[in-house]
Order: C-alpha cells, then sequence, then structure tokens
C-alpha cells in the first residue's frame, strides 16, 4: 500500500482557522466513513507565526511546505499588526509560499450555484449558469518587480515605487494552463491586460498571441483591456470562459467575480506551479478571501469557499475525482435545502452559522455515501 498524502494545514488568522476546522470536519468524516488517510500536519502563518515567531512564516514551515503533496491555506491578516512594519505583515506569508513554491497559476473558479442565484447583487438572468475559470498569475508582476520601496526625496518629500514586470517565459507558462484548461471546458481565453498604457501588458499580449498561433490555435482567444473586463464581467459576464491575467488584475477581477456567486466566502482556488523532476506539481488550496477581522469570532464567516478548496486540492493534488464531485455535491445540495451563511442570507431561508454550515456538508456526505 502506498504511504499517505502529506497535507499540510496552514489555518492562519481572523475566520482561518473558523472555517479550516469546518473543512478539517469534512477530512474526519472521509476517514471515518471512506477510509481516507491523509498524513495531516498543521502549523502558524500570518499573525499567529508573528505572535509567537516573529515572523509571518518560518524557515520550517515553508520547507513542511515543500514537503507536502499540497498545503491547504486559510487567510492572514490581522489589524493589530497594522503598525509592525511592512516586513512584518501578515499577508507575506501567503506571498513568500507562492513565490518559494513556484506558485505562478491561480485558478480561480466563478461558478453560480443554481440556488443562490438571487443570493447575487446582479439580476437572475445575468449570472444563471454562470462558470468562470480565472486564471491569475500569482509569482511575478507589479508584486514582485524592482525597484520598490519607499524612497527620500531631496526636497523632503517621499516617493513609493512599485514596478510592473513580466517576462517571455512568466507570461507563457502561465497562458499554457489558461489554453490547457479552456480545451477542457468551453475552449474560449480571454487575455486581459493594459497594452494601450503599459509595455508589460504589450508584452503579454504579443506572447499570448504568438503561443496561441503555434500550439493552441483550435482554441478561440481573444484579447481585452483590463479596465473594460471589469465592466464586462458585471454587463454580461456569461462572456467569459477561461479569463487569463497578471497578478494585480487577476487579484481585483476575481474579488469581482466572487460577488456574481453571491458571496466573497463561496470562491475556493488552486495556486500550482510547475512539474518538478519527482513528477510532482507544488500545490496550495485557498479561499480568494482575506480573514475577515470584521466578523471574525463571531460564527458568521461562510466556510464554503474553504470547503470547495479542499474539493479542488482532492481533485487536482490527489486525483479523488469521485470525493471531490461528492463534496460539491454535498454543497449545491446543502444551499438546495436554503441553508445559508449570513453573506448568502435571503428571504425564506434558513439562517446557519459557520459551524451550522460544516455539520451539514458533513450530514449530507453522510446521505450522499450510503446512497452510492
Ligand atoms: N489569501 C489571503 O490570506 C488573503 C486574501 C485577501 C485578503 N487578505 C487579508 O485579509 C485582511 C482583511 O482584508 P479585507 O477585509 O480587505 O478582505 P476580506 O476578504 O477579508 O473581507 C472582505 C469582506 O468580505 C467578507 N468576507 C470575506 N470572507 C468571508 C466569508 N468566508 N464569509 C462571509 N463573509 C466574508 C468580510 O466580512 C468583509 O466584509 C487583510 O489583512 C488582507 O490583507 C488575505
Ligand atoms: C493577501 C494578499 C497578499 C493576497 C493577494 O493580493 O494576492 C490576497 O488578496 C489574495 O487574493 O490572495
Ligand atoms: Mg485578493
Amino acid at each position: 500500500m502506498s504511504a499517505p498524502k502529506k497535507l499540510l494545514i496552514l489555518p492562519g488568522d481572523g475566520i482561518g482557522p473558523e472555517i479550516m476546522h469546518e473543512a478539517r470536519r469534512i477530512m474526519d468524516w472521509m476517514a471515518q466513513a471512506r477510509g481516507v488517510r491523509f498524513d495531516i500536519s498543521e502549523d502558524l502563518v500570518g499573525g499567529a507565526s508573528l505572535a509567537v515567531h516573529g515572523q509571518p512564516i518560518t524557515q520550517q514551515v515553508i520547507d513542511a511546505a515543500r514537503a507536502a503533496d499540497a498545503v491547504l491555506f486559510g487567510s492572514v491578516g490581522d489589524p493589530k499588526w497594522a503598525s509592525a512594519g511592512f516586513d512584518r505583515r501578515p499577508e507575506i506569508a501567503i506571498l513568500k509560499l507562492r513565490q518559494e513554491l513556484g506558485l505562478f497559476a491561480n485558478l480561480r473558479p466563478a461558478k453560480v450555484f443554481d440556488s443562490l442565484v438571487d443570493a447575487s447583487t446582479l439580476k437572475p438572468d445575468v449570472i444563471r449558469g454562470l462558470d468562470i475559470m480565472i486564471v491569475r498569475e500569482t509569482v511575478g508582476g507589479i508584486y514582485f518587480g524592482t525597484p520598490r520601496g519607499i524612497e527620500t526625496l531631496p526636497d523632503g518629500t517621499r516617493r513609493g515605487i512599485n514596478t510592473e514586470v513580466y517576462t517571455t517565459a512568466e507570461i507563457e507558462r502561465v497562458a499554457r494552463v489558461a489554453f490547457d484548461l479552456a480545451r477542457k471546458r468551453d475552449n474560449r481565453v480571454c487575455s486581459v491586460e493594459k497594452c494601450n498604457v503599459m509595455e508589460s501588458g504589450l508584452l503579454w499580449k504579443e506572447v499570448v498571441t504568438d503561443l496561441h498561433a503555434r500550439e493552441y490555435s483550435d482554441v478561440e482567444l481573444s484579447h481585452m483591456l483590463a479596465d473594460n473586463c471589469a465592466m464586462q464581467m458585471v454587463r454580461n459576464p456569461r462572456q467569459f470562459d477561461v479569463i487569463v491575467t497578471g497578478n494585480l488584475f487577476g487579484d481585483l477581477l476575481s474579488d469581482l467575480a466572487s460577488m456574481l456567486t453571491g458571496s466573497l466566502g463561496m470562491l475556493p482556488s488552486a495556486t500550482l506551479g510547475a512539474k518538478g523532476e519527482d513528477g510532482r506539481t507544488p500545490a496550495l488550496y485557498e479561499p480568494i478571501h482575506g480573514s475577515a477581522p470584521d466578523i471574525a469570532g463571531q460564527g458568521k464567516a461562510n466556510p464554503l469557499a474553504q470547503i470547495l478548496s479542499l474539493a479542488m486540492l482532492l481533485r487536482y493534488s490527489f486525483d479523488m475525482q469521485e470525493d471531490a464531485a461528492m463534496i460539491e455535491q454535498a454543497v449545491s445540495n446543502v444551499l438546495d435545502r436554503g441553508l445559508r451563511t449570513p453573506d448568502i442570507m435571503s428571504a425564506g431561508k434558513t439562517e446557519v452559522n459557520t459551524a451550522g454550515m460544516g455539520e451539514a456538508v458533513v450530514a449530507e456526505l453522510d446521505r450522499l455515501n450510503r446512497a452510492a
């Protein structure tokens, strides 16, 4: 029998530990009801790590993430550390993990569950059946380009600097992920940049166009300026299948896309690296939202993005298609039955707290498992 898969769990800050608790509930159920064995370890990141180790992520955690078959991440960020200095931000934990593990392709699917069409602030007719995949580049662009920093000018005023940098290789590898995904979906990619203003955007467009002509001419390719894309996503989001874009635009567009599905608390993500010589693909799974300090500790957080991130982990890293599909089905059924955390609550539905939603998903999994 092969060794159990190594799973590193990093709950983080704010609502992170609360929603991770519900994902763990699912893992416990899988072990007990389906005999699924994982080699699970858990560690500190973000403000939780700063409080104990004085740094947002330790080398030990980075090494453990590298050694794991997959990482399930919660969220980081805590206003307590706002004045601790830019080098001691909790958010460094996720940025460092992406960089150190080479996690360059962040897959952010925005799918509308039928029973949540009324939860979106957009009209049901606009979002019913929506299924978009945003592929966001996550180790380059303005997040990491140099020069960067804050400098004091001779006249005593200050200047903040960040630089958008993309190389051909960085653009090509993320575009390849988008084209490959499109082939398994509706076969359409929309590449998003601002080539009208930024040279890095111009290069982005050229590289994607060249790669398409060389290797992916069977896929329909379109290009869109990022500002127009934000508008089109609200006007007519179903026009999109796969969107591929850089780090910052992808961050903004995916938060926007989450509201089409009803709530930021609904969107999971997978961030993948390049396959190594050992045949393993480094991967981290996390909700796209943050630590939500405004609702932390109140039992109000929606755990579904975290639970759906676990489903993505099972599908992409462990090839457990049946288990992943069963979790997604359980989530869908629970929503069909009218259970809602406050962020997706509407008239006539039943409000539950974070634990209530997790328990309901487990009960539904149990029902589906017995019926199978
Ligand atoms: N990957 C990450 O760990 C990550 C992602 C985004 C933001 N952050 C960090 O999180 C902190 C808070 O940032 P923010 O407030 O701008 O963004 P946020 O995503 O934490 O919250 C934005 C809004 O959405 C709500 N929300 C988010 N997740 C929810 C959930 N699961 N259920 C119900 N409501 C939910 C929050 O209550 C809040 O009103 C900051 O420190 C930020 O840097 C971390
Ligand atoms: C916390 C922050 C560094 C992060 C990002 O900007 O990538 C977050 O907003 C996200 O979407 O994962
Ligand atoms: Mg974000």
